[in-house]
């Protein structure tokens, strides 16, 4: 943990003047709102996207947390780069107009430079937690506020980011500077679990109770058992082990065990598999993204396809986001750089298909325009042609389409010459294709043509990650900070969805904004028709869990361990920081060795 809360403490007003100091050194003045340095769209995308799974993991294993402690305040969770810029944000506060006036916003640069004393520019030079309170800001505007932020370290102790969360003034608590210093260690810990090649995850602890705690020491291996990252406190434990080194050498020979008592030292240990879908390759394009497994399977085989140019034919129910999982495709391909052409085949006008797909030469026919028109195909050359909806393409398009898929060139309408392209087809149908090839109404040479890999996306029902999907939907779309009742999210996850995802977006933008300003989403905020169609489905047999529940575990753990720490063993105080109740606190502490 980067975090020392006795010595940031004691050089409280050290840090602040030292930091003042600074921010009239960079030209600022106290009661002028400085001007802001604000990133145009495509330049965050750029860093979004190089961040992506940066992002991934905050929300994966910081929101959760951050969304059940903090639902009760008006509060953002904010996540910035390096260089000061907010990436992202989530958790719209009451005061969110005030944050706007002051551009704390995605775009805008924070270091102190540009926004005097704050908490994620001062973080960041200071490289370690700082909350900055009220009146300890530069700038008179930004008064209203406290922040606390972390900032984040990749396994190689490189700053990558930092993460802040921002409350009105009076709200802020101590319990917020903990929060972030944990949300900050979990990220890390998720970016050591994500180290290439990881294959083991070794815990440490002096005593086998804090193993679980948050407070543990972890070493990430390889199949081998050589050392390829540890964290803060294995460091401390092991006396800085090297990457590359054997495990062994530090911990003896018991550690492939999956609980263990070090040899050479008295350290409990814990070691457990990494699972391959969590290894993901960070920076390296075709890394896993889909939290199913059969999504993941479709999304692996296609990218192996589309570098080889082999047509790839994508099937699913309707609304399962085919178009999106191509667009996916096509952006973290080697054709990114050129375009993506989506033609809805069952939207194209019968009698324009052919010089909307082969364009025309000019005069070609009455209405052609003077210049002639290339045409979707060689729209796309270099690029992605998507044909979404084959299955509704005119029987005598098919047969072009089958000339230029086997030529690898295109006749414009009224024309004579050939021009040569070079596409990567992806092809999408809810339809049964071959149903309609024995129907007569496809060509199964067209068929066979378009059918090189064909992956069907499963659809909603079949999903294993149905519930993180209404959570990011949820986090998406409502306006302040809420949670799900529990009934309605059983029900939920026991709906069968014909709509897919288009039908779930749908929903999820309406009832946030029927519960606009509400604590809770519930089933009061369904419109009525979905209540109807609702009230007939089964409920969810499953169990409805919170996810990362064992991360969440560990870092409520850490956090009560901190608090008790802070309070000095006051367990009342304690309890009423963490806001539960003191027999649950007395529970909690025996669980963890604390208390007797
Ligand atoms: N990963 C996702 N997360 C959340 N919503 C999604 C996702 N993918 C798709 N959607 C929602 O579903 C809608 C339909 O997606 P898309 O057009 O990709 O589906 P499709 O399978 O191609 O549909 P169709 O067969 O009707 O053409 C999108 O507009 C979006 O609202």
């Amino acid at each position: 943990m980067t975090l020392k809360l006795g010595a940031q403490q004691e050089n409280m007003q050290h840090w602040l003047s030292d930091s003042w100091l600074r921010s009239q050194g960079a030209g600022l003045t106290e009661a002028c709102l400085p001007e802001e340095m604000r990133l145009d769209r495509g330049a965050l995308e750029d860093r979004n996207f190089h961040h992506k799974q940066l992002i991934e993991l905050v929300e994966n294993h910081a929101l959760p947390l951050f969304s059940q402690l903090m639902s009760h305040t008006s509060s953002r969770l904010i996540l910035s780069d390096c260089e000061g810029y907010v990436l992202c944000h989530w958790g719209v506060s009451k005061y969110s107009d005030k944050l706007a006036n002051i551009a704390l916003d995605v775009g805008v640069n924070w270091l102190e430079q540009h926004k005097g004393t704050n908490a994620i520019g001062t973080a960041l030079k200071a490289k370690q937690t700082i909350s900055v309170i009220g009146e300890q800001h530069f700038i008179k505007q930004h008064r209203f506020m406290s922040c606390t932020a972390s900032p984040i370290f990749s396994p190689a102790g490189e700053m990558i980011a930092a993460i802040d969360i921002t409350t009105e003034q009076q709200r802020h608590t101590q319990q917020t500077l903990l929060l972030v210093s944990s949300l900050a260690q979990q990220v890390e810990t998720a970016l050591l679990c994500h180290l290439p090649h990881s294959h083991y995850r070794i815990d440490l602890a002096e005593q086998a109770t804090l193993l679980d705690s948050g407070w543990q020491g972890i070493v990430i291996a390889d199949s081998e058992g050589k050392i390829l990252g540890t964290n803060a406190m294995a460091k401390k434990l092991l006396n800085t082990p090297g990457v590359g080194e054997d495990i062994e050498r530090y911990i003896g020979s018991q550690w492939p065990q999956s609980e263990a008592i070090s040899q050479h030292r008295d350290l409990h240990l814990k070691t457990q598999a990494i699972k391959p879908n969590q290894t993901q390759v960070l920076g390296h394009k075709v890394a896993v993204r889909f939290k199913d497994p059969k999504l993941e399977r479709a999304w692996q085989q296609a990218n192996k396809v589309v570098g080889k140019c082999i047509p790839l034919l994508v099937l699913g129910e309707t609304g399962v986001g085919k178009e999106q999982f191509v667009t996916k495709l096509h952006s973290q391909s080697k054709r990114c750089g050129h375009a993506f052409v989506a033609v809805n085949c069952a939207s194209l006008p019968a009698d324009l298909v052919e010089s909307e797909l082969f364009g025309y030469q000019a005069g070609a026919f009455t209405g052609a325009s003077r210049s002639g028109y290339l045409g979707k195909i060689r729209q796309a050359d270099g690029g992605f042609l998507f044909l979404d909806e084959i299955g509704e393409m005119p029987l005598a398009t098919q047969s072009r389409l089958l000339r230029v898929l086997q030529e690898r060139e295109v006749t414009p309408v009224g024309s004579n010459r050939s021009y040569k392209v070079d596409i990567q087809v992806v092809a999408a149908t809810h339809t049964d294709l071959e149903q309609l090839v024995k129907d007569g109404r496809f060509r199964q040479d067209l068929f066979y043509r378009l059918n090189g890999l064909q992956v069907t996306l499963p659809s909603l029902r079949q999903r294993s990650d149905i519930e993180r999907i209404i959570h990011k939907l949820h986090r998406k779309y409502r306006v302040s900070l809420q949670l799900i009742e529990v009934s309605l999210l059983a029900k939920l996850l026991g709906y069968h969805w014909p709509g897919n995802l288009r039908e779930l977006d749908n929903l999820m933008q309406v009832v946030c904004l029927m519960s606009e300003g509400e604590q809770e989403l519930n089933w009061g905020h369904l419109p009525d028709n979905l209540q109807q169609t609702l009230a007939k489905e089964k409920v969810s047999t499953g169990l409805v869990t919170v996810p990362q529940n064992n991360e969440l575990a560990s870092v409520v753990n850490s956090n009560i361990i901190a608090s008790y720490a802070l309070s000095q063993g006051n367990v009342s105080l304690c309890a009423k920081h963490l806001g539960i109740s003191r027999n649950t606190l007395y529970r909690k502490l025996k669980l963890l060795g604390i208390k007797s």
